[in-house]
């Protein structure tokens, strides 16, 4: 079994002594910044003037731009989109980046994939939530936490380890469990169970479903209903006893249709294709055309978003969860 940390096992006095820097104040910035002062920890937020800085500044958080915020802090936490951070750590963090400092991202991609060269006198690691940066902040609300994974690429100081944890535990990750990893299992893993399973396996599955359906000439709403809405459910079961857990609470006739349907729509061959995504985000493949596409200005991901947010699920669903009130809309 691997070694996980909770709350009890992390002092977090390592890190009350110091000035933490969260770069970013987007979906996981919001969160630690916010998770962290209130835990007592000293936190300025970097980011540069609109959206994210009035946000901030709203939440009560003490706000600088992201060239003072790196100036004046011991720990700076990237929470930066992946594909923007090379140049705005080139630029903006790197020259406030003294010896003795910690340098810290939330996901190991910059890193790993060799965009970001950290200096040799930093100490580097990651505190990776298993989770979107806004159920960071509402289940710490609630009492609660995400799970994180903590991985130290370099220790100059002797402590990053601890550093790293008290970090977990001050954004409620350790309420969960925290677990050790590298920059590299981190980064494969959670590229692959965003593209196969999370992200792209499921809104593909949920789109499918949905399209069979009112292609047979269902309603459009029960078809949302049937595959989009009533999934968070039944995943809220999975989250609560796993699949067995899940399983308890459905009839058994969908527990005989699960176990007879299930591996006909995910098959060798869909095993096989996932197989062949994890080995184009092994290779750096996946990572390459990602850079690429943002030095082209996007036109595909652009393109595609749009060509989403105009489905029929979507227009949908929209109007149903506006007669929803306790559904919390995005
Ligand atoms: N989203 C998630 O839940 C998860 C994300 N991660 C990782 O966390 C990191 C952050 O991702 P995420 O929270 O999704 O990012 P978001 O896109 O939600 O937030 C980005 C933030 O960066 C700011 N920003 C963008 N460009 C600049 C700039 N040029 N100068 C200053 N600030 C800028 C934005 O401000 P503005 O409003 O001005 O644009 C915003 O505050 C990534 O490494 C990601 O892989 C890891 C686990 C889960
Ligand atoms: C599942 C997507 C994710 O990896 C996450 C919320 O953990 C991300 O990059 O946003
Ligand atoms: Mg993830
Ligand atoms: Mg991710």
């Amino acid at each position: 079994m691997a070694k996980m940390y909770y709350n009890n096992d992390i002092n977090e006095g390592v890190l009350k002594e110091k000035k933490i820097a969260v770069i970013g104040y987007g979906s996981q910035g919001h969160a630690h910044a916010r998770n962290l002062k209130d835990s007592g920890f000293d936190v300025v937020v970097g980011v540069r003037e609109g959206k994210s800085f009035d946000q901030a500044k709203e939440d009560g958080m003490t706000v600088a731009s992201v060239k003072e915020a790196s100036e004046q802090a011991d720990v700076i936490m990237i929470l930066l989109p992946d594909e923007r951070q090379k140049k705005i750590y080139n630029e903006e963090i790197l020259p406030g980046l003294a010896a003795g400092k910690s340098l810290v991202f939330a996901h190991g991609f910059n890193v790993h994939f060799d965009e970001i060269k950290p200096p040799a006198d930093v100490d580097v690691f990651l505190v990776a939530p298993k989770g979107p940066g806004h159920l960071v902040r509402r289940t710490f609300e609630a009492g609660a936490g995400v799970p994180a994974l903590f991985a130290v690429y370099q220790d100059v100081s002797g402590n990053a380890q601890d550093v790293a944890l008290a970090y977990a535990k001050g954004i409620g990750s350790a309420r969960a469990g925290v677990l050790e990893t590298s920059f590299k299992e981190e980064t494969e893993t959670d590229l692959f169970g965003e593209q196969a399973v999370l992200c792209g396996g499921t809104t593909a599955l949920v789109k499918a479903g949905f399209e069979i359906l009112v292609e047979a000439g269902y309603q459009p709403e029960l078809a949302y209903f049937e595959t989009l809405h009533e999934l968070k459910l039944i995943v809220d079961l999975m989250y609560e006893g796993g699949l067995s857990g899940m399983r308890y609470s459905i009839s058994d006739t969908a527990q005989w249709g699960d176990y007879v349907a299930g591996d006909r729509i995910i098959d060798a061959g869909t095993k096989d294709r996932m197989r062949e995504l994890l080995s184009e985000i092994q290779s750096g493949e996946f990572a390459r055309g990602w850079i690429q596409e943002n030095e082209d200005n996007r036109p595909q991901f652009d393109a595609i978003t749009e060509k989403e947010e105009a489905h029929q699920i979507e227009t949908v669903g929209k109007k149903l969860r506006d007669m929803m009130p306790f559904v919390n809309q995005r």
